[in-house]
């Protein structure tokens, strides 16, 4: 019988197989941020032990960092203690475990979900591993690719392999193409509404079909980055032209010789016309429209022509209830077209759409247009190059024409671990992944949506999709 993607690279890694015991895979790419690896070090130390591979070890500083002020600007030290001594720690660790890291104010910092593969470390058929649950993003390079505990980051740290259970395989094809307006967040907050947060459980996701196979890598990174919210273990795509053209050049992307080879050889990792999921969903894609959550958890979503659901409605009694808490959080009422939801905030950034192509997507809607009055608007690009690229395209002057708040990198909102953060009942449009109920501060109130949503959702001050919008006023002596 064939193999799926995901046992292929499960395979070609397995250093050690007995029976009844996790099989022990090689890791290939483990990556580190302030929050989950301090435990993980302290651990190292008492043990006496050294960091196995420092050279496949990689670390960013991104939950904890300011996005705007003195630390940003000057290299001022972080005002918040707390923060302050989560980032000195990591870089002392960095420093004595000899980690290459990148530290607030250097080039390379940004989310270490956008790093890894904007340095071209992240590879196909590669095994990545972070004390991260977004760690699935890195699955849109056919990379198998797991978010993991702290006491496994340390296992990593200290022999560059970690044992793993079993996992099942899921087929989630996309069939046919995109309509015009609708994203790759769009599908993925479709695919979670249909199977639900615990539907992926235990299994690895490949995403297959015509309209994955037509995403940009940022796209495909969008979907798996949100696996993780189906609940499943990991999510892959099957590389192909698009991840070999976005890879090559990139400073650890093979060179030369070595280039061709390590393409022939990632051109074998698609899972084979024989081979067996264990469960299969198909969408289509002409079904697919703009989406937005309209709960507290990243399933509780809806077409954005759709209204407020009734948890009456709900015939399932835990669905039904569910509902009815996640109303009563998100201060909303049965029937209320979701379009007429008026937000405070809207946040553009985050490792599901903080990258370049987010950003061009949200300034095209943007361009010679204004955020409503009373809104404010924060653009939080993923990493420092996503923030200098998007600078050179000229993107930051149309969001600060626009009025919004142009920043610096890191995790920002997304998790309010740091100064952005919602007060208590204040209400976003977040192009983040997770509506948790105080996710992005405590009492705040969440509806997850694409870039191009959050932006006309910016110019209109109610949940909105482009198309909703009047035509941008042609500028004077244009
Ligand atoms: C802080 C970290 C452990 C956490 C995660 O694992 O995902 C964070 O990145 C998040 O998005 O909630
Ligand atoms: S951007 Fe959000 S989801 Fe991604 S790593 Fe940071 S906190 Fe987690």
């Amino acid at each position: 019988m064939g193999k799926t993607l995901a046992e292929k690279v499960w395979e070609s890694h397995v250093v050690r197989s007995a029976e009844g015991e996790p099989d022990l895979l090689y890791i290939d790419l483990h990556l580190v941020h302030e929050v989950t690896s301090p435990q993980a070090f302290d651990g190292l130390r008492l043990a006496g032990r050294q960091v196995r591979r420092p050279d496949l070890t990689i670390a960013t500083e991104d939950h904890n960092v300011p996005t705007f002020g003195p630390s940003v600007t000057e290299g001022a030290p972080i005002a918040d203690l707390v923060s302050r001594t989560q980032v000195e720690t990591l870089r002392r660790n960095c420093e004595e475990f000899g980690i290459r890291l990148h530290p607030m104010g250097d080039q390379g910092q940004g989310i270490v979900h956008v790093i890894g593969p904007q340095l071209g470390l992240t590879q196909p058929g590669a095994t990545v591993v972070c004390g991260d649950s977004h760690t699935s993003t890195h699955g849109a390079f056919g990379a198998l690719a797991f978010g993991i505990g702290t006491s496994e980051v340390e296992h990593v740290l200290a022999t560059q392999t970690l044992p793993l259970k079993p996992f099942k395989t899921m087929a989630i094809t996309v069939e046919g193409e995109l309509p015009d307006g609708v994203t790759a967040k769009d599908i993925i907050l479709a695919v979670i509404a249909k199977i639900g947060t615990g539907g992926g459980q235990g299994h690895v996701l490949e995403y297959r079909g015509e309209a994955i196979r037509a995403l940009s890598m940022e796209g495909r990174m969008t979907i798996c980055n949100m696996s993780i919210e189906a609940g499943a273990r990991a999510g892959m795509i099957a590389p192909d032209e698009t991840t070999f053209a976005y890879l090559q050049g990139r400073p650890h992307a093979p060179q030369g010789a070595d280039w061709d080879a390590a393409v022939e050889s990632w051109r074998q990792l698609v899972t084979d016309d024989d081979a067996v999921f264990d469960r299969e969903v198909v969408l289509q894609a002409a079904d697919l429209a703009p989406f937005v959550t309209w709960g507290t958890n990243p399933g509780q979503g809806l077409p954005l022509s759709a209204s407020v659901p009734d948890p009456a409605d709900f015939t399932d009694e835990q669905q039904r209830q569910a509902a009815q808490r996640a109303l009563d959080y998100m201060g909303l009422q049965p029937g209320t077209p979701l379009r007429e939801i008026a937000v405070d905030t809207v946040f553009l950034g985050s490792c599901t759409n903080g990258r370049i192509e987010d950003l061009r997507a949200a300034a095209q809607v943007l361009e010679g247009r204004r955020v409503a009055d009373g809104v404010r608007m924060l653009v939080v690009p993923g990493s420092v190059l996503v923030k200098q690229q998007a600078e050179e395209e000229g993107l930051d002057r149309v969001f600060s024409a626009a009025g919004a708040e142009w920043r610096g990198a890191g995790c920002s909102m997304c998790l309010a671990m740091n100064p952005d953060k919602l007060a208590p009942g204040e209400r976003s449009a977040s192009t983040s992944n997770r509506n948790f109920e105080g996710r992005q501060g405590a009492g705040g109130r969440t509806h997850l949506v694409s870039p191009q949503v959050a932006a006309a959702t910016a110019v209109t001050g109610r949940l909105a999709a482009p198309a909703d919008l009047q035509p941008a006023p042609v500028p004077v002596g244009a």
